[in-house]
């Protein structure tokens, strides 16, 4: 190293009694993964060397934090109060478009950038190489006279004298003998310690192997795709065909030409942790599992992940909406399945559309991207008419299987007996199907026995204390709980209220009460729960799709986690217990949803040479959605969403954004509310509805009040939002939270 400490420049005399000032500290900024407006400067001590991206640990108040140098120093601190860099992480990094990503993914949502990185830093530790391990090998010989020997030291000593080091645990494995064998051995100086640094043998994905023989239009998709991927360059395409089709099949070749290109691959799922038959087929594909990115990663999985993806050793990731924020160095195609899924919208912390998010990743990188859907969203179907998406599709399913036959069952005419749910027409069609040895799946989207508990006596409803929401009845796990805050207790049997005994009523149903009427009609058929409180963990779900997949089972009864992705081949029937659920309330998106939903679970019949059916058990059979399904006509229930939308101006021909005022004191989010509803940007353009109690105006302790901001497309919001909210001073106790494009109005 050269040294450049000597601060007087040659060739100046500057005479006698002058002395030079100490030469300004060398400084950076540093962005901290928490909410604050903006990054931090730091000195750079002497002898390390930071440039932006690097990952450092810096002090602040009392604590040391990890950063990411971001930049040139601001200097808005005095030299003097600086404080330094305490290192540098010896990790790759974060590349430049990341950083660029950060700053956007802030900027667009309002959320102050720290925020943001702290969804990229969510693997703390990562920074760290792996330990190393103490494994032992043959010590000195000479010890060897001293020991006393028995048939469990003679096995150690013969495993190492003709194989490598090895952590006690695996000796003691090998051996057939206790850890104390080993330990014994190693204080009697026989065996030495010496330490392994771990290294990750990953096997790769291999693009080279063959993949299917595709179809003409599937071979034409995949040409289409690796052209984007080759091109290298920005592009966004709809991969939109119907269910069945072969879209995995088709994008999986996006996934191999990327590959072969040497670039890495983000794939995200809506449900990574459903996605048990996905991985299987991606690993018989491409000969190696991908890097999975989800919340059931253990922290020892998700550092190691992190570092992959860091170092390049990761080349596809899969993961849910987080898998976004991760270090790759060499991305080259991001892939969307089922990119209509709302679940792809985070709704707490930074609130953001990995969607439409990820759209900004692959243009800032310029990289392809492709959005996969059965049921495209409006926004991307809309972008793909207007050709600001290129578009590949996928109108017939695979290998000749057709599309199942859709049918509505009028409950009103089709009435199920009392006290059950079940129409005569569906049970007829279960039996017919479990006679001709097929699997059914019985679909509502509700968890739980029962989604209110009544008082016939007083009419009193058994409701969350901290919620705006009915308790649902649990029965086989006993209990009765708010699906909205951690609130729980035991199933009553007085009334809280009036203090009858056994007065109180389930009403309606959910799954598990669909599970007791089908058990009583069909003792003697298999049926199991799939929903998120009977399967807990990929583990349960893994199980539970090969039970399908081996007819273990002969009827699926679950909520939306069974209707997306699964592939069961002797699926044909599909019973909707409940079609209209979720067509109430005034959501913009709530007709585009249930078709979405509906299309989806309907897809998981007749998926292979059996041709399936679906029936759709409904009050308002005449409801255009309905219609639409019966009809399978999707392209004018599009036209019509999309004249709606035009007509109000609503997303995506207008743009909104919603203001959520909350705190624990009623009074206090009021006055904020009122506050924000008096200083509200109106003009002829602006509208901003509000403030209102919000649906759940309670909600785990908070009280919360509403504000909806609606602007032209060309108008950009977020300058808009910032003066406003610069406007209104905001206690403490009380916060505001910005949600740019809402999916939820509640
Ligand atoms: N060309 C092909 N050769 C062999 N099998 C294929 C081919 N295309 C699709 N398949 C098989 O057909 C089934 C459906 O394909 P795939 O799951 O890719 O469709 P999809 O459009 O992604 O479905 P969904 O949207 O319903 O999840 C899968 O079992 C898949 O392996
Ligand atoms: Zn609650």
């Amino acid at each position: 190293m050269v040294d450049q400490g000597s601060s007087s420049a040659p060739g100046f005399d500057f005479g006698d009694g002058w002395e030079a000032p100490p030469p300004a500290p060398r400084r950076v900024s540093v962005l901290l993964p928490l909410p604050l407006p903006e990054a931090y400067d730091y000195k750079v001590p002497a002898g390390l060397d930071v440039a932006p991206g690097d990952y450092v640990e810096v002090p602040l108040g009392p604590r040391h934090l990890l950063g990411v140098v971001w930049g040139p120093g601001a200097g808005e601190v005095a030299d003097g109060k600086l404080r330094p860099i305490a290192q540098r992480f010896d990790v790759p990094p974060m590349p430049e478009v990341q950083r660029r990503f950060i700053d956007w993914v802030a900027a667009y949502t309002m959320a102050p950038p720290g925020a943001v990185l702290r969804m990229a830093l969510s693997a703390i530790g990562g920074m760290e190489p792996p330990k190393p391990v103490t494994a032992y090998r043959l010590g000195d010989p000479g010890r060897l006279a001293e020991l006393r020997m028995t048939p469990a030291r003679r096995r150690v000593l013969d495993l190492l004298a003709d194989g490598p080091p090895r952590p006690p645990a695996e000796l003691a494995l090998d051996a057939g003998c206790g850890v104390g064998v080993v330990r014994g051995l190693a204080d009697a100086g026989v065996l030495e310690p010496v330490l392994l640094h771990p290294t990750r043998d990953l096997p790769l994905p291999d693009w080279s192997l063959p993949g299917p023989h595709l179809s003409g239009e599937q071979a034409a998709g995949a040409a289409a795709l690796r052209a984007r991927v080759a091109a290298g360059a920005f592009s966004a395409t709809l991969l939109d065909g119907v269910t069945g089709s072969g879209k995995t099949e088709v994008y999986f070749e996006g996934i191999a030409a990327a590959l072969e290109a040497g670039k890495q691959v983000l794939v995200l799922l809506p449900e990574i942790a459903l996605s048990a038959q996905w991985l299987e087929r991606f690993a018989l594909r491409f000969g190696a599992p991908p890097h999975q990115w989800h919340s059931d990663l253990s922290g020892a999985q998700r550092r190691a992940t992190w570092r992959d993806v860091a170092t390049g050793a990761a080349r596809v990731v899969v993961g849910a909406r987080s898998a976004l924020f991760l270090p790759y160095p060499e991305l080259g195609l991001i892939l969307i399945d089922e990119e209509h899924d709302p679940s792809f919208k985070q709704e707490d912390g930074v609130i953001y559309n990995a969607r439409d998010m990820a759209v900004a990743r692959a243009h800032l990188a310029g990289i392809p991207i492709v959005l996969v859907s059965a049921t495209p969203s409006l926004e991307s179907a809309i972008n793909a008419e207007a050709h600001r998406y290129g578009r590949i599709d996928l109108p017939a399913r695979h290998g000749g299987a057709s599309m199942p036959e859709m049918k509505l069952i009028d409950l009103r005419l089709d009435r199920p007996p009392r006290n059950r749910w079940l129409a005569p027409s569906l049970v007829q069609a279960l039996t017919e199907t479990f006679a001709s040895g097929e699997q059914g799946m019985l679909f509502l989207n509700r968890r739980g026995y029962a989604p209110l508990t009544l008082c016939r006596n007083c009419g009193h409803r058994l409701q969350c204390p901290n919620c705006t929401a009915w308790l649902v009845e649990h029965r086989l796990a006993g209990k009765l709980q708010c699906h909205h805050c951690d609130f729980t207790v035991k199933l009553l049997d007085v009334c809280p209220s009036c203090g009858a005994e056994g007065s109180l009523t389930a009403c309606g149903p959910g799954v598990e009460r669909i599970a007791e009427e089908v058990t009583q009609l069909f003792p003697d058929q298999r049926t199991a729960l799939m929903t998120s409180d009977s399967l807990v963990g990929p583990h349960a779900i893994r199980e539970m799709v090969r039970r399908v997949q081996d007819h273990e089972i002969d009827l699926l009864i679950g909520t939306q986690v069974m209707a997306k992705g699964h592939h069961f081949p002797m699926l044909t029937l599909v019973g909707v217990v409940d079609a209209d659920l979720g067509l109430g309330g005034g959501d913009l998106r709530a007709a585009e949803r249930t078709y979405q939903l509906l299309q989806q679970v309907a897809g998981r019949a007749g998926r292979a040479e059996r041709p399936g059916r679906v029936f759709l058990q409904t009050y308002m059979p005449e409801h255009p959605v309905l219609q639409a399904l019966v009809s399978g006509d999707r392209d004018s229930f599009y036209e019509r969403e999309a004249e709606e939308r035009h007509i109000h101006a609503m997303p995506p021909f207008g743009r909104l954004a919603a203001l959520i005022v909350s705190g624990e004191e009623e009074g206090a989010v009021e006055a904020v509310a009122r506050a924000l509803g008096r200083t509200a940007p109106r003009s002829e353009t602006v509208q901003v509805l509000g403030p209102a109690p919000a649906p759940y105006a309670l909600l785990r302790g908070r009280h919360r009040r509403r504000l909806l901001l609606k602007a032209p497309r060309a108008v950009s919001v977020q300058p808009l939002i910032a003066d406003w909210l610069a406007r209104v001073e905001v206690p403490g106790t009380v916060r505001v939270q910005v949600d740019i494009d809402p999916y939820s109005f509640l």
